[in-house]
């Protein structure tokens, strides 16, 4: 089986990497990268017509409408304080199953399993990497905002893909056409291709949508984590399809940037392809990550 990376070059350090020809890398012992979804569409098809279409339309065009410059700045500093709940990640993993996701075409099956799902298909492929298993099983973990005792936010405040507030709304971010009722995107100091920022200023200092992407950073920042950079960097980021996909904003990143868009660009085939209606044992696997949340995060966490 293997999974085949369109980008020539952007991996060093995987594992069972072979180097086929010039345009494909290809890893050997993961998982057939499917080519169709459990709806039988392409992924990340928004124009499929699909039960779910008209609904994940309707809630990109509430998120582009009301992510703005301004709200982003209230929501970090809000969630930055970390004093609505304290629990352990584990325990986050379950109340994570009460959370539906209205913006993703391809998935409906609860969220631990896609938070498994990933996290073992990248486990396959990567063995040694203990810190990328956490990730995945930690990286949509914010999605819990949507939850009373987090504040209940709107869906449109908790999921789907991210981009940059505060400049240019770039044309490859789906459904563009709604951000023309934005108040952003006519305000003269955000809407250049610069806005607020500058060439090279680092994606660190880049204030990106509000969601559960931003929220988990902080969580796990706030709470001392010791993921290496790489690992934040994909919580942060795993929704930026603009970048990690169709290469936008690159002028604003730095060089730290540039490596740890490669760890991002692998965990991706994993956080996409591997969402399917194969089902995880969980309490066959549940040992070994209590394992790694041991290792990288304290007992309980301050949300
Ligand atoms: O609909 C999905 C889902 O909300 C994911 O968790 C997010 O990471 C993706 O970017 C988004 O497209
Ligand atoms: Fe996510
Ligand atoms: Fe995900």
């Amino acid at each position: 089986m293997t999974i085949i990376i369109e980008q020539p070059g952007i991996i060093e350090d995987g594992e069972k990497k072979v180097q086929n020809n010039e345009k494909e890398l290809v890893l050997d012992g993961g998982f057939a990268m499917p080519h169709a979804n459990a709806f039988g569409h392409n992924f990340r098809d928004y124009d499929a017509q699909s039960a779910r279409q008209e609904g994940v339309e309707n809630f990109y065009r509430t998120n582009h409408i009301y992510q703005t410059y301004d709200f982003v700045k209230k929501m970090r500093e809000e969630y930055g304080k970390l004093n609505k709940v304290e629990m352990s990640i584990w325990e986050c993993c379950e109340l994570l199953n009460e959370v539906v996701d209205e913006s993703d075409p391809d998935l409906d099956e609860p969220q631990i399993e896609h938070l498994l799902q990933t996290a073992e298909a990248i486990r396959k492929d990567y063995p040694n990497e203990d810190w990328l298993h956490l990730t995945a099983l930690i990286h949509d973990l914010g999605k819990v905002l949507n939850l009373p005792s987090f504040g209940e936010l709107p869906q449109w405040a908790v999921v789907g893909d991210t981009f940059p507030v505060g400049c240019a709304f770039d044309e490859s971010i789906v459904h563009h056409k709604y951000f023309k009722e934005n108040p952003d995107s006519t305000n003269p100091a955000y809407n250049t291709k610069y806005g607020v920022y500058s060439e090279g200023c680092g994606l660190d200092d880049v204030m990106m949508s509000w969601g559960h992407d931003d929220y988990m950073y902080l969580v796990a920042k706030g709470n001392k984590t010791t993921l290496p950079s790489a690992g934040l960097f994909i919580i942060r980021f795993h929704s930026f399809y603009a970048l990690h996909r169709s290469g936008a904003y690159k002028h604003l990143m730095n060089e730290e940037d540039g490596q740890n868009l490669k760890w991002l660009q692998i965990f991706n085939k994993y956080d996409l392809y591997s969402k399917s209606k194969v089902r995880i044992d969980v309490e066959k696997v549940k040992p070994y990550y209590l394992s790694l949340i041991d290792k990288y995060f304290p007992a309980k966490l301050r949300w």
